[in-house]
């Protein structure tokens, strides 16, 4: 369960004044998740999340982050706001913790989508690129290509410790994902990471996007790879749905378009999503804190999905 911070039920009721949203009704930590503390707040005027930014958030970037979701939902995309208190503000300081109260959006996250949920989720992604096009500010990625090699390093014999020979196999696909990366495929803001979790949907309908905390400039096509990454395959990474994956693409190609070059790059771009999730859950499997209660999510599910790509990259695109 992600809840790092306990928010007390007094200062939450006074969060929820300085907003003028009237009073605290109940407060829930959300279960889901494992980057930072999330409640759902009932209050007299609605339901809310209330996030507090925990590790991996700095609070430096939340006013990119802040800003693109007001660009998306002033262009009619399902993404949340941050509220503004009675002051204008949406950053609080909370317990210690950068805290915002964010719009609650209706639906849920789907464990096994069909083929017309992953269309959907794929014309999601397409709109919210559309909608990302004139987004003018920037944000490196932390997690991308350029990172992988130190958070490897920094993770160091651990790798082995989650199994065995996991250390070379990482240091061969930084040589290969070095050697082919493709360099001159357009770039963007981009979600980073929209896994099933966080997509909302009612029906076949996408109600909500959320959690855009890795979002950033970056290849614009690694999204579409990142998302196939997560969506086509069993939680553990051993199934592969080639119905779902062809839907993703297909409902993003025609909401959005996929050039040639992109279409043809999909399978590197894959692997090295597969390897950011390896690499990223290994880091919280051997430094998740003793004392939180969260579900360690598994490093193997995508070294599962790597090494599929490397094996069957073209057919799992065809
Ligand atoms: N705006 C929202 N409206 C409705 N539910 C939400 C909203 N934001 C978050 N949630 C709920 O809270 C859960 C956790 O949120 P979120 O995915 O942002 O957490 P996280 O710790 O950043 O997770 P992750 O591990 O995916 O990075 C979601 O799965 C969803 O159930
Ligand atoms: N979506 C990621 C967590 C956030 O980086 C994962 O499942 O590993």
């Amino acid at each position: 369960m992600a809840v790092y911070t306990q928010v007390s039920a007094e200062a939450m009721a006074a969060l929820l004044h300085a907003y003028g949203l009237g009073t605290l009704i109940s407060a829930k930590g959300i279960a889901e998740g494992v980057e930072n503390s999330n409640y759902l707040v009932e209050a007299s005027a609605g339901r809310f999340i209330l996030t507090l930014y925990e590790k991996r958030v700095d609070a430096g970037d939340l006013p990119f982050f802040l800003a693109l979701l007001d660009h998306c939902a002033d262009r009619g995309l399902p993404v949340p706001r941050a509220l503004r208190d009675r002051d204008g503000r949406q950053v609080q300081s909370l317990c210690g913790r950068p805290a915002c109260l964010i719009e609650f959006l209706p639906g849920v996250s789907l464990t096994t989508p069909s083929a017309g949920q992953a269309r959907a989720a794929g014309e999601a992604l397409g709109a919210l690129h559309a909608a990302l096009a004139d987004f003018a500010r920037e944000r490196p990625n932390t997690l991308g290509p350029d990172g992988w090699r130190a958070l490897a390093a920094r993770c160091g014999a651990g790798l082995d410790a989650i199994a065995p020979g996991l250390a070379a196999r990482v240091a061969r696909e930084l040589d290969f994902l070095a050697a082919h990366w493709p360099a001159d495929l357009p770039r963007a803001v981009i979600h980073a990471d929209l896994f099933p979790d966080n997509v909302l949907m009612l029906g076949d309908r996408v109600t909500g996007m959320i959690d855009f905390y890795f979002a950033c400039s970056e290849i614009r096509a690694w999204d579409l790879a990142v998302t196939h990454s997560a969506w086509s395959f069993s939680g553990d990474g051993t199934d592969f749905d080639p119905a779902i994956g062809a839907a993703l693409v297909a409902g993003y190609a025609a909401r959005f378009g996929l050039s040639a070059a992109e279409r043809a790059a999909l399978p590197v771009l894959a692997r090295g999503a597969a390897l950011r999730f390896t690499l990223t859950r290994a880091w919280d499997w051997l430094n998740t804190p003793a004392d939180a209660l969260v579900t360690r999510k598994d490093p193997l599910a995508f070294l599962r999905r790597l090494d599929r790509y490397a094996a069957q990259g073209e057919t799992l695109f065809a």
